[in-house]
C-alpha cells in the first residue's frame, strides 16, 4: 500500500500548519506514521488521495453515526445551500433543533446552540458558576472536554496521547479553581466535598469516558454524584458530545437512568457539520444572555447548514430506535472477535464496551481508571495500528480513543477486522 500523495501534502501542509494538521491526533504521531490524507468517503470507508479504501472506525470522531455521506441525510442539503450558508438572524430550524433535542433529553428545557463540542463546555461552566455565585469546579482525570483552558488539566484525548495533559499557556489563575478527581473513585468526590462542598459551582463529567479509551461508569459513582451534588446546590454537567445520541437516543443520562442540570451536546447533532450545544433546567438556562446576563454569542452558531443536518440525523434516529441495537450488535461481534483474538494469543490485552462503544486496551484488565489506562502499551497500539492500516483497516490513530461505528458497517467489514485485528496482534506482540 502506498501513500505517496499522502507523504508529498503533509510535507507541504506541515510548512503551513503546525504540525501539518488541524487537530493534533490527525498528525498519527504516537502510532509513528505520516497521516493518510483522505480525498472522500462513503458509508464505512474512507478513500485516501493514493487511492487506498479504509473500514473506518474514526467516523469523523464520532458524528457520522449514519455513515459517511448518508444520502438521506444529505438529500436537500443543495436546497438549503443555496438559499444562503449563514444570517446571523433566527431561523425555523434552529427552533425544530432545540424542540427535538429538549424532547429527547428531559433533563434539558432549554438548549443553546454554539459551533464546537469545546464551546459547549466552556459556556456550560459559565452559566453554572453564575447561577451558584460559586467559582470551584470538578473534572475527572482522563475526561476531555475540549481544549478551554479552566478545563485542560489532567485531560484526555490528544492531550493524554502527547503527555501534555496540562497544557502550557494555561495561566495558573484559570486553573486555581479547577479540581481534578479520579473517575470511577466517589471518594475522591467526597473527601472535596467534605472540605469545600459550599465553594463547587458545578461537576463535569464524561458520563462514559470516551477519551481516555472507553472507560464506563460504575453506576453507583454517577448516582453517588447526582446525589451529593443535589446534596450541596452543585450543578452537574453531563458533557455527552460522545455519548449524547450514541450510547442511546436520550444518551447516557438514559442508560444510567439519572438527571444531570446541564447537558452538554456536539458531533452527532450536526450531523459532520461544525456544532455544540449545552442546556439544562430552565431556572439556569434562563441566565443566559439576553434573558440573563450571563454572556455567550457565536456569529455563525445555529448555522442553517449544520442544523439542517444534524435536524435530519436526529430525526433519523429518532424514528428508528432499532438502530442502537443494531449498532450495539456490531461492536458486541467486535467485543467477541477482539476477546477470540486474544484469547488464541494468550496476550495482556482487555476490551470495554459498553453498548456501541468500544475499545481495544494493550494492557491486561480490567480497565476501570485512568491509572489502568496509563499502564497500556502505547508502543505496541502504534504497531498494530500500522499494520491495521496496511490490511485497510483504519482504526482510532491513538490508544486513548474510542472506536466508532456507524450504521453503514456491514457485517463483512466487523469480520475482516476482527481477522486483520488478529493479525496485526500477533505482530504487535512478536515484537
Ligand atoms: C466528551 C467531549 N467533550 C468535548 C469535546 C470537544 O468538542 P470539539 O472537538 O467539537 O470542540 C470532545 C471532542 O473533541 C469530547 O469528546
Ligand atoms: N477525542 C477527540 C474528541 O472526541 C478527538 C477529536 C480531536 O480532538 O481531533
Amino acid at each position: 500500500m502506498e501513500h505517496i500523495r499522502s507523504k508529498k501534502l503533509y510535507e507541504e501542509a506541515k510548512k503551513y500548519i503546525p504540525g501539518g494538521v488541524n487537530s493534533p491526533v490527525r498528525a498519527f504521531k504516537s502510532v509513528g506514521l505520516d497521516p493518510v490524507f483522505i480525498e472522500k468517503a462513503k458509508g464505512s470507508k474512507v478513500y485516501d488521495v493514493d487511492g487506498n479504501s479504509y473500514i473506518d472506525y474514526i467516523c469523523s470522531w464520532g458524528p457520522l453515526i449514519l455513515g459517511h455521506s448518508n444520502d438521506e441525510i444529505l438529500d436537500g442539503i443543495e436546497e438549503v445551500l443555496n438559499r444562503g450558508t449563514s444570517y446571523g438572524i433566527p431561523t425555523e430550524i434552529e427552533v425544530k433543533m432545540a424542540k427535538l433535542i429538549t424532547e429527547a433529553y428531559p433533563s434539558v428545557d432549554m438548549v443553546r446552540m454554539v459551533n464546537s463540542g469545546t464551546e459547549a463546555t466552556m459556556s456550560a461552566l459559565r452559566v453554572a458558576r453564575a447561577y451558584t455565585k460559586r467559582n470551584k469546579i470538578i473534572k475527572f482525570e482522563g475526561c476531555y472536554h475540549g481544549h478551554s483552558d479552566a478545563l485542560l488539566v489532567k485531560s484526555g484525548s490528544g492531550t493524554l496521547t502527547y503527555g501534555v495533559p496540562t497544557s502550557p499557556g494555561v495561566p495558573k489563575g484559570t486553573v486555581e479553581d479547577t479540581i481534578v478527581c479520579t473517575y470511577n473513585d466517589i471518594e475522591s468526590v467526597e473527601n472535596i466535598f467534605n472540605e469545600q462542598g459550599e465553594e463547587i459551582a458545578a461537576v463535569i463529567i464524561e458520563p462514559v469516558a470516551g477519551n481516555m479509551g472507553v472507560v464506563p461508569p460504575k453506576k453507583e459513582f454517577l448516582e453517588r454524584l447526582r446525589k451529593i451534588t443535589k446534596d450541596y446546590g452543585t450543578v452537574l454537567i453531563f458533557d455527552e458530545v460522545i455519548t449524547g445520541f450514541r450510547l442511546a437516543y436520550g444518551g447516557a443520562q438514559e442508560v444510567y437512568g439519572i438527571e444531570p442540570d446541564m447537558t452538554c451536546f456536539g458531533k452527532i447533532i450536526g450531523g459532520g457539520l461544525p456544532v455544540g450545544a449545552y442546556g439544562g433546567k430552565r431556572e439556569i438556562m434562563k441566565m443566559v444572555s439576553p434573558v440573563g446576563d450571563v454572556y455567550q454569542a457565536g456569529t455563525l452558531s445555529g448555522n442553517p447548514l449544520a442544523m439542517y443536518m444534524g435536524y435530519k440525523t436526529i430525526m433519523k434516529l429518532k424514528e428508528n430506535k432499532h438502530i442502537y441495537d443494531e449498532i450495539e450488535n456490531k461492536a458486541k461481534r467486535l467485543e467477541e472477535g477482539f476477546k477470540e483474538n486474544i484469547n488464541k494469543l494468550d496476550i495482556d490485552a482487555e476490551v470495554n464496551r459498553i453498548k456501541g462503544m468500544l475499545c481495544l486496551f494493550f494492557a491486561e484488565g480490567p480497565i476501570k481508571s485512568y491509572d489502568d489506562v496509563s499502564r497500556c502499551n502505547t508502543k505496541k497500539y502504534g504497531i498494530y495500528f500500522r499494520e491495521m492500516l496496511q490490511r485497510g483497516v483504519l482504526m482510532p490513530p491513538a490508544q486513548f480513543e474510542g472506536i466508532f461505528l456507524s450504521t453503514e458497517h456491514k457485517d463483512e467489514d466487523i469480520e475482516k477486522t476482527i481477522k486483520a485485528s488478529y493479525e496485526a496482534l500477533k505482530i504487535a506482540y512478536e515484537k
